[in-house]
């Protein structure tokens, strides 16, 4: 097994960066560096030295096998974070017998290799390290942590039980086995069926926390969505103007709204047009407005643009309530220009999504959902089988352990290889 080594913290100048090493001879090249090495998860300030020269005076700590990230024997230099200190230390170490540059993600491979983690924290492990938002970052630890795991290792289990209920009838189909299984299986099955279809349910929203809500903008030209816009923003991302029909192409911006990850799209104004490119601008606005999780809708005097019908979580907001039309500022209007408002309505948006992101569930992962589809339609049929008269038990178990292997498959206990090039490619190295 090659000792593997890379920086483990972000490249360029820094306080401290950490060279991680994983491998057999971890500790040993670590010691020809470092001289005297420190006792097992103590960290210890060294002097770094090779062929007499200093290479930097850095704190060196060791974990042992057995009880390391990856399992294996593992050593990390704490340097100071110069660009010149990692190169120097990163070529130094190139040389030594038994060690390489490790690949993108191969620290957390061979995590997953030596069983410390399954494929599932794998995917909240990298989800963690994308994460950009409060949204994101306590769901993809949940994951990592193995709320995935533990989910599936139950459902598992109580599969293989039903499986092995019916495989007891098939063994025992001549004697005669006196007892039905068959009250047990079913309640087991449906139990089953309950739990993974609301699993699956939760996670379509909560695969959006990672690729983000969008949420669309719209209203009459003028109506303010570009000023909006730029305010949610923090900056002058879209052109605006007093000119009706301002925008035309869908306008993206990305950011965190109140600890959820959204795509905010300004969008063309709608209204009748003879103006050809303005009716495109206005089709691309109802097409990316029909796909986006939410729509604000800006709204005047005139009330509901032309083209919009309400839906149930469209947010519907009078604009430039600076403007003032008389009486007392409305509850819900908003002023892009003065701010007033614009709390209330992150606010609304933000409660809007959170609920749907708000479940027990955990799955937020299209490869995750997949899998526990697949399953659910295997105990379907098995379901379904178990009403059959007579009873073709081991039709009936097949099905099941076609599930299991469904969720097999999830947490990579089988048919993994294919599935880890993929993964690992995002991967930062020295992850
Ligand atoms: N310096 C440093 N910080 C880091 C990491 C690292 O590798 N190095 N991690 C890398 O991702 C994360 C921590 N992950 C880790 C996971 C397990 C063990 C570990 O040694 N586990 C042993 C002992 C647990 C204990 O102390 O009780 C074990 O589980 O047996 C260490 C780090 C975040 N911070
Ligand atoms: N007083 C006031 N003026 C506003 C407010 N919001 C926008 N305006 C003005 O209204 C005009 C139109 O604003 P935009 O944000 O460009 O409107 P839009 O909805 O994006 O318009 P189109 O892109 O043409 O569809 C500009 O002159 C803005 O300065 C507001 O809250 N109060
Ligand atoms: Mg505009």
């Amino acid at each position: 097994m090659d000792t593997i080594f890379a920086l483990a913290s972000a490249r360029g100048k820094a306080g401290v960066a950490v060279i991680r090493l994983s491998g057999p001879a971890s500790w040993d090249v670590v010691g020809q560096l470092a001289g005297d090495l420190p006792a097992p998860r103590r960290a210890a300030l060294r002097r770094l030295v090779w062929q007499d020269v200093v290479l930097d005076e850095a704190l060196v700590l060791l974990f042992p096998e057995g009880g390391s990230f990856t399992d294996e024997k593992v050593a990390e230099l704490h340097l100071h974070g110069s660009i010149a200190v990692v190169a120097e230390v990163l070529r130094v170490l190139s040389g030594m017998p038994g060690c390489r540059m490790a690949h993108a993600g191969e620290f957390t491979r061979r995590a997953l290799e030596n069983g410390r983690i399954d494929l599932t924290q794998v995917e909240g492990l990298a989800d963690l390290i994308d994460a950009e938002t409060e949204a994101q970052r306590r769901q993809s630890l949940r994951v990592m942590s193995g709320a995935v795991r533990e989910r599936v290792e139950a459902w598992r289990r109580a599969m293989i039980r039903s499986a092995a209920l019916l495989e007891a009838t098939i063994d025992f189909a001549d004697e005669d086995v006196p007892v039905d299984v068959t009250p047990e299986v079913r309640l087991l099955l449906d139990g089953l069926l309950r739990d993974l279809s609301a699993e699956v349910e939760g996670s379509k929203v909560r695969e959006r926390l990672r690729d983000g809500f969008e949420v669309a903008i719209l209203g009459e030209p003028n109506a303010g969505k570009s000023t909006l816009l730029n305010r949610l923003a923090g900056r002058e991302a879209a052109i605006t103007s007093e000119i009706a029909g301002t925008t035309r192409d869908v306008i993206e911006v990305r950011m965190d709204l109140s600890g959820l990850p959204v795509t905010l799209l300004d969008t063309a104004g709608l209204r009748e047009t003879d103006d050809p490119v303005e009716g495109i601008g206005i089709a691309r606005a109802l097409e990316r407005s029909r796909l986006a999780d939410l729509r604000v809708v800006l709204v005047g005097d005139a009330g509901l643009p032309p083209g919009i019908s309400l839906d149930r979580d469209d947010i519907v907001v009078r604009s430039k309530s600076d403007l003032g039309v008389g009486d007392a500022v409305e509850t819900g209007a908003i002023s892009g220009k003065t701010g007033q408002g614009i709390d209330d309505l992150v606010e609304r948006i933000a409660t809007v999504l959170g609920a749907r992101v708000a479940s027990s569930g955990v799955v937020m992962h299209e490869r995750q959902r997949i899998a526990l589809e697949s399953a659910i339609a295997s105990l379907g049929l098995a379901r379904n089988q178990l009403d059959v008269i007579p009873a073709r038990t081991e039709l009936i178990a097949e099905h099941i352990r076609q599930a299991i292997r469904a969720l097999e498959l999830m947490v990579g206990r089988i048919g993994v290889e294919n599935l880890l090039d993929e993964i690992f490619a995002s991967f930062c190295i020295g992850k």
